[in-house]
């Protein structure tokens, strides 16, 4: 079906049933909203003309998740409807879902709620910026740094090692440059509670297998499973491989985010 007829469509839902934004995987065009326009570039959508309708709408919703969480995350919408525009439907999706999938306050016991957004906004842009085109791969090991410390050694030399507060703050966006930069290092990043990174680089010697964990899984994922169950602390890992976030505590996968779709607006 034509875009525009759909988009046109979408824009009268929108103001009719008060949406906080139009959120569009179609083609961009031009159309008169009155609410913010958020573009999403979702490249396995093509599946979804061999589909008959109940299965597009399920498989739209899937897609709606996915990319609610990164509008939860980038714009802060945390309740609210939004109008999703897909090639044959048009989904009335409330923003709730979303929170409920990626709630910062389950964590909050061991990590506190800024720092928790801090540190998965910045994961989901290493995972979809990687660096000068190439995918990288990390993980974050927040709580506990004394705890984790004992659990740990510098795998190279620490590069926050003597800078002040200010610099290592993870909460300030003006530091995230740099950590991307040492994200392509080996090991990995320690967060103390406060959002202040400890350290770069750092190898996990704690070991999985007594977990159950999900199957291929690789060495810097299970190390971080691992010392979420030691210590109190929440793990965040960007996979290389297979491009997503994942979010650990006590030893068990609670979050898994698709990267792989591209917000705009
Ligand atoms: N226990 C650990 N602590 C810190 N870093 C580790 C540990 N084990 C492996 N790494 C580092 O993680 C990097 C990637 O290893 P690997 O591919 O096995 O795992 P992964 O990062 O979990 O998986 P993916 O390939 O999906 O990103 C390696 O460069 C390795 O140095």
């Amino acid at each position: 079906m034509n875009d525009e007829v759909l988009m046109g469509a979408a824009v009268e839902i929108a103001d009719e049933v008060g949406a906080k934004a139009i959120v569009s995987f179609t083609r961009p065009c031009t159309c008169q909203a009155k609410v913010p326009l958020i573009w999403v570039q979702d490249l396995q959508l093509d599946i979804l003309k061999d589909l008959s309708m109940s299965e597009i709408v399920s498989t739209c919703e899937h897609h709606m998740l996915d990319a609610a969480i990164q509008i939860y995350l980038s714009h802060r919408f945390e309740e609210g409807v939004v109008v999703a525009v897909f090639p044959y439907a048009i989904l009335v999706y409330d923003l709730e879902k979303a929170k409920n999938f990626v709630d910062v306050r389950d964590y909050e016991d061991l990590v506190p709620r800024d720092v928790m957004y801090a540190v998965l906004k910045l994961a989901m842009e290493i995972a979809v910026e990687g660096r000068e085109g190439r995918k990288i791969g990390t993980a974050f090991v927040i709580g506990d740094a004394g705890q984790i410390d004992r659990h740990s050694h510098q795998a190279i030399l620490n590069p926050y090692l003597g800078h002040d507060r200010a610099f290592r703050d993870i909460k300030n966006h003006e530091n995230w440059e740099s950590v991307k930069e040492f994200a392509q290092l080996d090991g990995v990043f320690v967060v103390d509670r406060q959002g202040m990174i400890c350290a770069a680089g750092r190898y996990l010697d704690v070991s999985a297998k007594d977990l159950q964990l999900p199957g291929g899984l690789g060495g810097r994922h299970l190390a971080t499973a691992a010392i979420t169950h030691l210590v109190p602390a929440v793990g965040v890992t960007i996979s290389e491989s297979g491009g997503l976030v994942r979010v650990f505590r006590d030893g068990a996968c609670t979050i898994t985010i698709r990267s792989d779709i591209r917000i705009t607006g």
